[in-house]
Formats: structure tokens, sequence, C-alpha cells
């Protein structure tokens, strides 16, 4: 079976910043694999250059053995890619279902009136919203607008989820519900790749992780092992921990 994601050599700079440079690795189908790595290491934007937010200088993004590499983000959704911000950003002035409906538009297949709106029903009920769809957005707790977020990349019927850091500022509770959420899509099948700072997180959900350190991929392997390598260690908390 090809891989679900594959990327290779990936390179981007801004200015004379090198924030990526190289990185390769491939995602499995069904495999929920974490992204870590200090601050400004480049996680976000290898995310941005996978979901085609932002181009590549160098390297190729494959989906389902399909280079993606130059496609605009709404191709890349219809392929089968979606994805969540580290700041939820749902459209205020729609209501809860309608964000959902939007982002229907963004999948790989065209679907109208009922079965739209049952799918959007599904959605919202699979994250937790059920019978919360008309509500106005402005009136979410956080933990119910990273609900919305995660439904909104659901609607797309993705085959690929990256999540951006989308459990940070959850309280332990509420952090339990996401882990839950994020373990019933796995339970499903669905392939994700996961920026966390939150190793609880990370342990709960990740077999394997990938780690970067400014720019560059430094560590990859099941993730109880590199969680206790010297250099990720050090890469996190610098020389007198490592
Ligand atoms: N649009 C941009 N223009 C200029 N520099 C950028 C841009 N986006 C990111 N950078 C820089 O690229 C580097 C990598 O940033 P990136 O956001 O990918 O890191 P990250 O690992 O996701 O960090 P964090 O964990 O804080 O989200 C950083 O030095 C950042 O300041």
């Amino acid at each position: 079976m090809s891989a679900q994601l594959q990327i290779t050599n990936l390179q981007k700079r801004f200015g004379g910043l090198v924030a990526v440079n190289g990185v390769s690795f491939t995602l499995s189908p069904g495999e929920v694999v974490g992204l870590l790595g200090p601050n400004g290491s480049g996680k976000t934007t290898v995310m941005n250059m996978i979901s085609g937010a932002l181009p590549c200088d160098g390297g190729t993004v494959q989906v389902g053995g399909t280079d993606i590499t130059r496609m605009k983000p709404h191709k890349v959704a219809k392929h089968g890619v979606a994805r969540t911000f580290q700041l939820v950003r749902p459209l205020p002035t729609l209501n809860v279902a309608e964000n959902v409906l939007l982002a229907l538009a963004f999948g790989k297949k065209r679907h109208w009136g009922r079965e739209a709106r049952e799918l959007v029903d599904q959605k919202l009920e699979f994250v937790g919203l059920a019978g919360r769809g008309e509500e106005k957005v402005g009136n979410l707790t956080y933990i119910d607008q990273k609900r919305l977020e995660m439904a909104r990349a659901l609607a797309s019927e993705p085959d690929l989820l990256l999540l951006d850091e989308w459990l940070a500022g959850l309280n332990p509770s509420e952090l339990r519900i996401g882990i839950d959420l994020v373990q019933h899509l796995q339970g499903q099948g669905m392939t994700v790749l996961l920026v966390e700072h939150i190793m609880e997180a990370v342990r709960a959900l990740c077999s394997r992780c990938i780690v970067m350190s400014a720019g560059e991929k430094i560590a990859e392997g099941a993730s109880a092992e590199v969680l206790r390598d010297p250099a990720v260690i050090k890469a996190y908390l610098g020389d007198d921990h490592a």
C-alpha cells in the first residue's frame, strides 16, 4: 500500500532564515504520528507546505501516491488533506452548522441539500456538538470552539488530518476529551500528523514521533524511545539536561 503522506527533502527559506532544511518522512495509512520540536523549529512551516498554504522552495509532498507539491490549498483539500489551525478561526457571522457546511464545499465530493445537512449533523455529533448547530460561534466555550474546528476539518472527509496544536490551551479534563476524540478518529483509521507540545497527549496518541530542531529532522522512531533520546532532550531543554 502506498504511503498516505510522503514528504521528501522539503525546504523553506524566509529571507536569510532556513526554516525547514531537507526534511523527509512518511506516514502509513492509519498512523498517528507526532511532529515535535521546540518553538520555532519549523513544524508549522512543514504543515503549511503540506496543506499548500506556503509554497515549498524545494522537495516534494505526496499524498496517497499523488504529487501535491505545487497545489493550492483548495486542491490539496480535494486530495483528502484537512487541517486545524493553532488559533481557532471559525467565521463569526455564521452559526455553528453553517461553519461546518461551508467547510463541506472544500471536500473531495460535492454534497447538496439534505445530504449536506445530514453530513453536518454527523460531524457535529462526532465532535460532541450534537444539536448545537444553530448557536452563534461567539457563544462557544474554548473546548467547543476546538470541537467546531475539528468538525470543520472533518467536513471535507479527509484521509489525512493535520492537527496543529489542536489540544493547546485545554484544561486537564478538556484535554482528556480532546485525546479521546483523536483516539476515536484513530479507531476509524484516520491518518493524523499531530504537532503538539503536550507530552501526555503525544504519549497517549502517537506510536511514532518525528522531532525537528532549527529546521532539521533530528530524530524519528517509536515515541517512548524518541522522547528519551538525549539529542531530543537537549533540543528541548538545552545542554544541561542531555
Ligand atoms: N511567514 C514567515 N515569515 C518569516 N519567518 C517565518 C514565517 N513563518 C515562520 N517563520 C520563522 O520560521 C521559523 C519556523 O517557524 P515555525 O512557525 O514553523 O516553527 P514551529 O516549530 O511551528 O514553532 P511553534 O512551536 O512556536 O509553533 C521561525 O524562526 C519563525 O520565526
